[in-house]
C-alpha cells in the first residue's frame, strides 16, 4: 500500500533526508561495493535536496556520494546551462554548493545528463539523444526515484489528458515528448516501465497549489493522472513526502 507523510518544514526536509539516505543504506548492504542508483525530478525536489543532504549537519556526511550514480528522471531539450535544464538547477542547487562544503575535497557523484551536442538538432538529433540516455540507464531496477507531483497531476514529463494519453503506454523506458503542455515542450521522460521496476518511489510535494490534485490522486483514484497511475501499479514501494497544506482536501488517507 501507498505510505503517506506529512511534516512542516524543517521536519519535512529531514524525513526526506532520511528517506533518501535509508534508500542509500539498503542498496550497499545489498551490494557494499556497487553504486546507488537515483532518478531526479526538477523544481522544487532540488532545493529540498540541497537542504538535506548538503546543509543537514546530521544527514550529510552520511551521504556517500562517490558511490551515487544520479539520473533525470524527465530533461528539457535544452543547453546545460539554459535556466529550463534540470541538470542546471542540480548543478547549481546541489552540486556546486557540495564541492564547496566544509573545507576539504568533496568528491560528488556521477550525474548522467543529455548529449548536449544534440539539443539543437532536428527530429533524428532528439531521437538520438533520447536512445543515448536510454542507453545510460542502469542495467538494474534503480534503487530509489525521487518524483515531483504538478498541480496537473503529471510526473516525470508523464502528462494527463487527452492529447498525453499515448504517454501512459509507452513501453521504452525513455521517451521523448515534443509537445509537452507546459514549456519548453521538447522533453525526455523516464516511462511507466521504468518506474514500475525501481526498489523505491518517492514522491516529495509541497503548498496549497497541490490541494485539487491531492484530493484527485487519493481519494477520486484519477487514473488518467499519471501519479494516480502510479501508485495503482506500484504502491507496495510508494511513499509521499507531503505538507499538511498539500494534503489538506484529502479524506480517505490518513498520513502515517
Ligand atoms: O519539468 C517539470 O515540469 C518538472 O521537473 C516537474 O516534473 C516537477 O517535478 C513538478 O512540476 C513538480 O514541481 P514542484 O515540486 O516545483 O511543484
Amino acid at each position: 500500500m501507498v505510505k503517506v507523510y506529512s511534516y512542516k518544514r524543517p521536519e519535512f526536509v529531514r524525513r526526506v533526508g532520511q528517506h533518501i539516505l535509508q534508500a542509500q543504506d539498503v542498496a550497499f548492504e545489498r551490494d557494499p561495493q556497487g553504486s546507488f542508483t537515483v532518478g531526479i525530478s526538477g523544481g522544487s525536489l532540488i532545493k529540498t535536496l540541497y537542504e538535506a543532504l548538503v546543509a543537514d549537519k546530521e544527514l550529510a556526511p552520511r551521504v556517500k556520494w562517490p558511490q551515487w550514480h544520479i539520473y533525470f528522471v524527465d530533461e528539457r531539450i535544452v543547453p546545460l546551462d539554459d535556466p529550463d535544464s534540470n541538470y542546471g538547477a542540480f548543478k547549481k542547487g546541489v552540486l556546486d554548493p557540495l564541492s564547496h562544503n566544509g573545507d576539504h575535497l568533496n568528491l560528488g557523484p556521477t550525474v548522467y545528463a543529455i548529449n548536449e551536442s544534440l539539443v539543437h538538432g532536428g527530429p533524428e538529433e532528439k531521437e538520438k539523444l533520447v536512445q543515448e540516455y536510454s542507453d545510460l540507464l542502469p542495467g538494474k531496477p534503480f534503487d530509489l526515484l525521487l518524483l515531483g507531483c504538478g498541480p496537473d497531476g503529471h510526473t516525470c514529463s508523464l502528462f494527463p489528458d487527452a492529447p498525453h494519453e499515448y504517454l501512459l503506454g509507452l513501453k521504452e523506458p525513455v521517451a521523448y515528448v515534443h509537445d509537452s503542455p507546459k514549456p519548453p515542450s521538447d522533453r525526455i521522460t523516464f516511462t511507466l516501465p521504468v518506474i514500475q521496476r525501481a526498489r523505491d518511489v518517492a514522491f516529495v510535494a509541497e503548498g496549497s497549489a497541490k490541494q485539487d490534485v491531492m484530493h484527485e490522486i487519493f481519494d477520486k483514484k484519477d487514473l488518467s493522472l499519471p501519479t494516480a497511475r502510479i501508485n495503482s501499479i506500484a504502491g507496495d514501494y510508494v511513499s509521499w513526502f507531503v505538507d499538511p497544506a498539500a494534503f489538506e482536501k484529502v479524506t480517505s488517507v490518513v498520513p502515517e
